[in-house]
Order: C-alpha cells, then structure tokens, then sequence
C-alpha cells in the first residue's frame, strides 16, 4: 500500500503518516532529504505548539480578543446588554491614569483594576498615614509609612493580575505633567489640592484627554467630567480664578465622613468605565452634588467651553510649552503637595517655646500652687479641643479671642504665681496669631508652643493622639 510504502520510507520519530508535515509536499521519503525535511518537521511542529499553547492563553475564538480568562472574570459584564463584548474589549485596551492615591483614588483604582482597564497607572508621592485608613481602603495597617502608589499597586495586582499597572511614585509636577499625561487616555484627577486640580486640567487640555474630576470633604462630594466632547468646558472654563487659600477646604482640617470619598470615587470610576466603553451618557457639561446627611444627588447644568479661557479658549495662553512653565503655586497662592501649612514664622523662635521646655513651665507651675490653675490657653476649634487637651487647659477658639478678651484677663488674675500664659493650637500657627491679639491687648506674657499639639505629643507625652 502506498501509505504504508510511504510510512516504511519516513524519517525517524513520525509514528503517524497523518501528522507528517513532509508527505504533501515531499511523498515518499527518501534518505536525501531526511535530514533537512526532519528540521523542517521540528521547527513546524515548535512552530504549532507554541501556536496551540497561545491559543490556550490568549484568544481562544476568532470573533474577539479576550482570552479564556477574560470572558469567566468580565463575564457578568459581557452578559449585560446594554455592555456586551465589544464594550469590555474597549476596556481592556484602554488606560487610565489616576492622580492621588487618597480616599477618591482607592475606589476608583479598585473598581478599575476589577473591571478590567487595560493599564491603570497610579500616582502618588505620599506614604499611608493611619489616618486614611478609614477612608483610604487600598492601603492596610501594615503598609503604614509606605508609599501609597506602591500599596495601591498591590492592592489592585492581588484583585487583578490580567491587567497592568504602572507606579509613578511622585507628585505630579508642571514639567512632568505632559510626558505621564500623554502616556494614557483619560486622567482622573482623585487629588486634594488647587494647584494640583488647575495642573491636571491644563495638561489635559495640553494633550487632548478627557478628565474625570472629583472632590469630597466633610459629608459632601462633586463629580464632573471635563475638556470632555466638543465643546466640554475645561476645570479654567468653570473656576478662571482660584478660591482663596483659607476657602479651601482640605480632609485634614475639615474633615471627612469615610464612606463619601469611597462613593464619589466609585462614581469616578464609572465615568471612566462609560468613556473608555463609549457607553452611556458621561457627566459632561455637568456636575452632580451629593450630600450625604440628607442623602441627595443633585445635578447642575454646567457652561460650555468659556471662549476667553487662557487653556481652551481661542487664544489660549497656555501650550505645550509654556506649560512647564507656568507656576501654579504663585496662581493658587497654595502648596501642590498635601501636608501641613507651612509654619508661620510670626514671633521670633527666641520668644517661642519648645513643648518640653513648656512642660517644665507647667508642672512647676502646677506644683508651686498645689491646685489646679490654668495657665495654658488652647485657641484650637472647639472640636479638636474635645477629642484631647492639655491638663487644666481653657479653650478660646482663634476666631473667637478677640471677643472674648475679658474671659482671658479674669483667667489670668486668678493666677497665684507669674507663670507665663501659655498659649497652645495644633501645629504651632494660630498660637502664634493668638499671642499677637494678646499682646496687643495688654498681655505681655503670652507665650506660645512652637510645634502646637502636634509637637507636644511627639516630644512630651506620645500617649496624646496626633490629629
Ligand atoms: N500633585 C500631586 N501628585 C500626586 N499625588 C497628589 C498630588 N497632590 C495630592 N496628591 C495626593 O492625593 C491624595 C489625596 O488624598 P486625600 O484627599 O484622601 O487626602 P490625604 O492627603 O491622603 O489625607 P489627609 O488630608 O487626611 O491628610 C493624597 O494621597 C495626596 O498625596
């Protein structure tokens, strides 16, 4: 028989006939091409194993581009008809850049890196303070003191390991902004500061990405989606000027209920979702307001583009490069970084004291008249003041002192001794601005600690909790 004929004559190793690669081209096998049609036979048969293992890996069906692992993970998706496949495949190749790994930021990477984004890219150049943990729930206890990009990453690799994530441990800055911007096609802006919000607007601008922007503080949040469409206005169309400084509230100083951040976040996250896919209406020319306590979203209709607009308007001033250049912090009068103000330096560090020497003051004086007398005035909000204080310590509001002059001269000529007033806050300002108005008003021996409540817990009595 021809075939056994054929099998008789092949070369070594090909047990079946069928599955020779040789027979069609070569028939009978013979000794003189043994040799070279055996390699031909390896390097097909490498060639469509490594062909049959990618398959197995990668996509499996030739209608679409998820593989195997892919359509079980975003199944519940894919199932959806008004997703689908054609959407979740967009989102798999798409990449979204998110600024501030903060209480916005972690719901927003967790329910990106979860639903899929092709690359998700994580910017932050702060570490994990135990404070964010009630809000901040893509980093842990023990991830405490490192970088929040870096917790970010594990957190969102342990949910997802299809997709990918690139860390940029670094606060986003003017003369980087284009380069990390232009990596990706949207941003979303999860951070907590005026410079930070004009910059990632501008750049985007810049380069052509729509930006998904959102705040929270207290028990409200805001979301809209800008330089987004046509004619989307751009964060300059809305706010051409900056608030000032001390309207600007921050989570640190206000506060802030946990849970909002992570909604606002999460709504962020679907605003991604919708751009990346093309599903659904995005907030654009829009901004929804939620309030917590009373459990109310509320949308605003917003301007279009604003012609006059210095980064999208007609005659934009700013460009690709002059961007670098702009200062940003001279616009806001603000920091880019979160952290704390910056100290004032009102009195002269001579005429200030350290929170150990001001311990010596205070027991001394606490001692010498054997009963409880104030001589420490604590000019932080009242609320502050309630959470801890230091012994026998009278709190007077900063805001408030100037009427209530009278309480701080009948607390003062209840003192036996001649210890100094010391005057307290939180870090070692609004002390400062208190001894000025009490100077001025007549009492010299005002004197403040330099560092604030801060200080103090962290040179005298680490039992005080640092707020
Ligand atoms: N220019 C910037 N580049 C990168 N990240 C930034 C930039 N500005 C702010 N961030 C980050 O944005 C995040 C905002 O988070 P969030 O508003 O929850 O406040 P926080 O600073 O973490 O906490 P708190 O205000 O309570 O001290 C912070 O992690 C902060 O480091």
């Amino acid at each position: 028989m021809r075939t056994t004929d054929k099998r008789k004559n092949c070369v070594p190793g090909l047990l079946h006939y069928e599955a020779c690669p040789t027979r069609d081209f070569t028939g009978d096998c013979t000794g003189a091409y043994k040799w070279l049609i055996t390699a031909i036979y390896f390097w097909r048969t490498n060639f469509f194993v490594k062909s049959k293992q990618a398959a197995k890996a990668g996509t499996y069906a030739a209608e679409h581009s998820l593989n195997k692992h892919q359509v079980e993970r975003y199944s519940r998706h894919l199932l959806l008809n008004s997703f689908g496949l054609t959407a979740q495949e967009k989102l798999c190749s798409s990449s979204v850049l998110i600024v501030g790994c903060g209480g916005l930021g972690s719901p927003a990477a967790l329910y990106l890196a979860a639903c899929g984004v092709g690359t998700l890219g994580l910017m932050d150049h702060d570490s994990v303070d135990a404070s964010n943990l009630h809000r901040q729930v893509i980093h842990t206890e023990e991830r405490v003191g490192t970088s929040k990009a870096q917790s970010g990453r594990k957190a969102c690799e342990a949910l997802n390991s299809l997709i990918k994530i690139r860390v940029h441990e670094e606060a986003l800055s003017a003369n980087i902004a284009l380069s990390i911007i232009g990596q990706y096609d949207m941003v979303l802006d999860c951070s907590d500061n005026a410079p930070t919000r004009y910059l990632i607007s501008d750049a985007c601008v810049v380069t052509g990405k729509p930006l998904v922007s959102a705040a929270a503080v207290g028990t409200d949040g805001q979301l809209t989606v800008y330089n987004y469409g046509e004619d989307g206005p751009c964060y300059r169309c809305l706010f051409p000027k900056p608030p000032a400084p001390e309207n600007c509230s921050r989570c640190s100083d206000a506060g802030v209920l946990g849970v909002v951040p992570g909604i606002m976040g999460a709504l962020q996250a679907l605003e991604a979702i919708k751009i990346a896919s093309g599903k659904g209406d995005v907030l654009n020319k829009r901004m929804l307001v939620f309030d917590a306590l009373s459990g109310k979203f509320m949308t605003v209709k917003l301007r279009s583009k604003r012609a006059g607009c210095a980064a999208c308007g007609e005659h934009p001033t700013l460009s690709m490069s002059s961007l670098p250049e702009f200062d940003y912090k001279a616009f806001t009068g603000q920091e880019a970084q979160d952290g704390p103000p910056v100290p004032l330096q009102l009195i002269p560090s001579s005429e200030r004291l350290l929170p150990r020497d001001a311990k010596t003051i205070l027991d001394q004086a606490l001692k010498d008249s054997g009963a409880i007398e104030p001589i420490v005035l604590d000019v932080r909000p009242r609320i502050q003041y309630q959470l801890m204080h230091l012994p026998h310590a009278v709190n007077i509001p900063i805001e408030e002192l100037e009427n209530r002059m009278p309480e701080v001269k009948e607390l003062l000529s209840n003192r036996s001794g001649s210890s100094p007033l010391l005057v307290i806050c939180r870090r070692g300002n609004a002390s400062q601005l208190a001894v000025q108005q009490l100077r001025m008003a007549g009492y010299i021996d005002a004197v403040d600690i330099i560092g604030g409540m801060t200080q103090w817990s962290r040179d005298v009595d680490s039992s005080m909790p640092i707020l």
